[in-house]
């Protein structure tokens, strides 16, 4: 399938999966395991999740480890779109040596071995996907996993209402990334999402791109903007939600001017929508468009990651 199809399938993706949820309150905590277009899920699990204020401890690990306090009451979750994620297979594989067993979500491959070698709980997501791709498949598969997946459908047909308009602000957008090296700068409810940009950003259109995040960026980010040199190599996008805490919303408007004043005038973009999940899969949307736009201009596939096959490779070595 080609990039251009998958995204404009996408809202397609996000619908809620029909099983019980697992009841989170039989566990001391929860890890999300996932790397890449995978791990992104982790964080955005998270996130849903400590913003409808649950009180136990969530992590979203990207490695090849658990930390030491994740203990047989705590639940994992293993995504991997392949199934063939080397960290990811080693948490699982730490997982059960903790006596936990990881509750595994992929489209195959080793994970899906593993699950049947072990007997434990495998939710299959359709195959024939890039995982980065795949984001909508894995995302309602984990929101629904844990009782989240309330606003999944309206979620789905806002993005296919207002899926027109974003195509037309991500194109504008990725006008004005082009030729820089794009900085996305986000609050907290809105990092998720701008690390999201990032990689797709570098995976669609080979191009570097970083992120940082308020208010942490007001004790040193900022002081890098005085080098013009540098500083002119860069566009700036400023990512924010409303209900982010009201001083990180000062903060922004700090930055906004800071870059002004600089004679930057960076893009200030939130997302549409009443409901939280909109607005961070809105800004999702946006972003993954604009990354497929930037590609299209600089005359990029988006679709292979050349020199990721190679490490890959080398590692299997
Ligand atoms: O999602 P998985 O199959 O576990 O793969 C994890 C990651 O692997 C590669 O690095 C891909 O380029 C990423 O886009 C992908 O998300």
């Amino acid at each position: 399938m080609k990039a251009q199809e998958m995204l404009e399938n996408f809202p397609e993706q996000i619908n809620p999966v029909d099983t019980p949820s697992l009841n989170l309150r039989d566990y001391a905590g929860i890890v999300f395991s996932g790397m890449g277009g995978s791990g992104i899920v982790g964080d955005l699990a998270k996130l849903v999740l400590e913003k409808s204020q649950i009180d136990m401890p969530i992590l979203s690990v990207r490695d090849y480890t658990l930390p030491p306090y994740v203990k047989e009451n705590w639940a994992v979750f293993c995504v991997s779109y392949s199934g063939n994620t080397e960290e990811t297979l080693s948490i699982a594989q730490e997982a059960l040596s903790r006596n936990i067993k990881p509750v595994c979500v992929s489209s195959g491959g080793k994970l899906k071995e593993l699950t049947n070698q072990r007997g434990l709980m495998h939710f299959a997501l359709p195959s024939g996907y890039p995982p980065r791709y795949a984001l909508g498949f894995m995302i309602s598969t984990v929101l629904s996993l844990i009782g989240m997946k309330d606003g999944l459908k309206a979620c789905r047909e806002f993005l296919k209402e207002k899926k027109e308009s974003i195509k037309e602000q991500a194109y504008r957008l990725a006008q004005r990334l082009e030729g820089y090296i794009p900085v996305v700068y986000a609050t907290p409810l809105m990092d998720a999402v701008a690390l999201r940009w990032k990689t797709q950003i570098n995976e669609n259109a080979k191009t570097l791109c970083y992120t940082a995040t308020l208010p942490e960026l007001h004790h040193n980010e900022v002081v890098g903007l005085d080098n013009p040199i540098t500083r002119n190599l860069c566009t700036f996008v400023l990512l924010f939600d409303p209900e982010d805490h009201p001083r990180n919303l000062k903060r922004l408007e700090i930055t906004e001017q800071i870059l002004k004043d600089l004679g930057v005038v960076p893009a200030l973009i939130k997302g549409e929508g009443n409901e939280f999940l909109n607005r961070l899969f809105y800004l999702i949307y946006l972003g993954d468009w604009a990354s497929f736009y930037l590609s299209q201009l600089y005359g990029y596939d988006p679709i292979p990651v050349k020199v990721i096959d190679s490490i890959k490779e080398k590692l299997s070595l």
